[in-house]
């Protein structure tokens, strides 16, 4: 199985911190930009990554009425980034409109347009805290398959889900539909505040597409050797 399917997430405060990782581990070759970094310090560590030949996951997890969404969705249509993620709650109007903005901003730049992702139920999210916070009446597989659903029918390129849930929806929604999951811990790390986890070698054998993995390296005590042993792992599966 291939490293290029590992995501790791630039979950840092600065781009100095940023450029730190970028250099520490220069076998990545697909990284993520989140709330944290971006807030930080804007979009400026697209461009660095664009020149470095990365492909870039630009998790924003916008969540908006659909005018608001079309808005920002526009302008990350301009970045030329390869992956946006908005949430699936913000309902099938606003995801259909992110979808579309998406696409304008990408043809008035001339760039690729980005697949967008649904957020589907957040792998910090336990079943319980589903049930008795939230006050969600479906069973969590059930709910999360059926925000993936909702995105697809919205026309969206695929859902962010956690490994538990990847390999029915990945059933359900076929092959074309992209399956990126978070919360995936090798044996040897820890939980953390992820919830519903599995090993990379088992998420991908469930059926996702793209793993991010983010502490169990970044946090690592020697991030090299933690990637190397993520991808010694799935060359011996
Ligand atoms: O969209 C995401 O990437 C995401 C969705 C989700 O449901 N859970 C989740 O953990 N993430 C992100 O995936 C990364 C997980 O990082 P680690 O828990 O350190 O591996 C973080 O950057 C989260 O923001």
């Amino acid at each position: 199985m291939s490293p290029e399917r590992i995501i790791v997430p630039l979950d840092v405060a600065s781009e100095a911190e940023a450029i730190a990782l970028l250099e520490t581990l220069p076998e990545v070759t697909f990284w993520k930009v989140g709330l944290e970094l971006f807030v930080n310090s804007g979009p400026g560590i697209l461009e660095r990554l664009k020149n470095q030949q990365k492909r870039i996951f630009l998790d924003l997890k916008f969540h908006d009425i659909p005018n608001t969404m079309a808005g920002a969705c526009r302008a990350v249509g301009r970045y030329g980034v390869d992956l946006l993620t908005i949430h699936a709650t913000a309902g099938k109007e606003a995801i259909a409109a992110a979808h579309q903005a998406i696409q304008q901003g990408a043809t008035s730049a001339d760039v690729i347009p980005a697949k967008v992702l649904a957020i589907t139920l957040l792998t910090s999210i336990s079943a319980r805290q589903l049930a008795f916070d939230l006050k969600i009446p479906l069973e969590l597989p059930e709910y999360a398959l059926q925000m993936a659903l909702l995105a697809q029918a919205a026309g969206v390129d695929g859902a962010v889900c956690s490994p538990q849930e990847v390999g029915h929806l990945r059933q359900i929604c076929g092959d074309d539909f992209v399956l990126v999951c978070p919360g995936v811990r090798p044996l040897w790390a820890e939980g953390g505040d992820q919830k519903r986890s599995l090993t990379p070698v088992k998420a991908l054998k469930a059926g996702a597409d793209y793993l991010v993995i983010g502490r169990p390296i970044t946090a690592a005590e020697d991030p090299k050797s933690a990637w190397a042993r993520i991808c010694d792992e799935l060359a011996a599966s």
